[in-house]
Parts: structure tokens; C-alpha cells; sequence
């Protein structure tokens, strides 16, 4: 059984709104939308994931960021660990950087169905948790 630690990226911007990417059509979960991320290797932490991916997927380099939750998922081919970050700070514009379609969407109006099974949790957290407003 594969078992694989992952981090992803909620990249928020000042409008709470979130920016979202949709996986290819021949990936695991394909065509959900997804947390731009992918896997933790073996000699980095989670954070240092973190960084690297978003650079890889969406080219920004995140500056600043927090642990927002972390959960174990068992799909039937492999078992998951996500780690959620919130990334309110980073160098750049997000963008698809490997051709994945990319949006900005209100925090408010994601919707679980739309994304892998095991985000339910955190999509269920950011809709009751807004941003604030500053
Ligand atoms: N990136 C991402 N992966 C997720 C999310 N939710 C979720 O279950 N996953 C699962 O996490 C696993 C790894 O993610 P990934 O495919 O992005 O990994 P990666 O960027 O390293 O890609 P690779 O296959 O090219 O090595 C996949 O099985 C994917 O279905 C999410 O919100 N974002
Ligand atoms: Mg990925």
C-alpha cells in the first residue's frame, strides 16, 4: 500500500478569496480541484514541500504561512497524509505554471464535492471560518 505525506497551499488573498487549481484529467482524483502541493520527499519537511511545490505549480515563492489543519485519509489504492497550510504572504502572482487551469475563488463559495474526498474537513472549515476583514 502506498502511503504518502502531502502539503498543499490555501493561498488567500486580502479579498478571501482562494486560488484553486484543477487536476489533469490523467491524474489521481482527476479533473477535482485541488490545493496546488504535491509530495513531501524523503529529506525535506513538510514546509520545505510546501515551498518547493507552489513554486513548481504556481510559481510563487510563499513567505508566510501556518499549519491549518492535518488529516490522514485511506483512499483504496493509498493511504494519505495532507498537511493544510494558509498562506497569507508570498513573492509572485499565482498562476497554472503546468498547465492546470487555475481560478481565484471566495473562500465562502468552495464547494466540498467539487475536490478529493479527504479535503472535505478543511472545505467544511473554511466556509464557516471567513476571513477576517482588516
Ligand atoms: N495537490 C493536492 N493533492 C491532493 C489534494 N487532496 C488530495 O486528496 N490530494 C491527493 O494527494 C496526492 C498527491 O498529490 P499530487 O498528485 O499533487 O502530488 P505531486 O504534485 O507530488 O505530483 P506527482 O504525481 O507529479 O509527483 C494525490 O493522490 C491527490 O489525489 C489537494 O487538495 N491538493
Ligand atoms: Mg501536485
Amino acid at each position: 500500500m502506498k502511503q504518502l505525506e502531502i502539503a498543499v497551499g490555501i493561498i488567500r488573498n486580502q479579498a478571501g478569496e482562494i486560488f484553486i487549481t484543477q487536476r489533469a484529467a490523467d491524474a489521481h482524483m482527476a479533473n477535482k480541484l485541488e490545493f496546488p502541493g504535491g509530495k513531501i520527499e524523503a529529506d525535506e519537511t513538510p514546509e520545505q514541500a510546501l515551498v518547493r511545490e507552489l513554486q513548481e505549480e504556481t510559481g510563487i515563492t510563499a513567505t508566510g504561512f501556518t499549519l491549518f489543519d492535518k488529516l490522514a485519509y485511506e483512499f483504496p489504492d493509498r493511504h494519505i497524509t495532507l498537511w493544510f497550510f494558509m498562506v497569507e504572504s508570498w513573492e509572485g502572482e499565482p498562476w497554472g505554471k503546468e498547465g492546470q487551469p487555475g481560478q481565484w475563488i471566495a473562500q465562502n463559495a468552495l464547494v466540498a464535492s467539487d475536490f478529493p474526498p479527504a479535503n472535505e474537513p478543511v472545505i467544511s472549515k473554511l466556509v464557516i471560518n471567513k476571513p477576517q476583514q482588516s
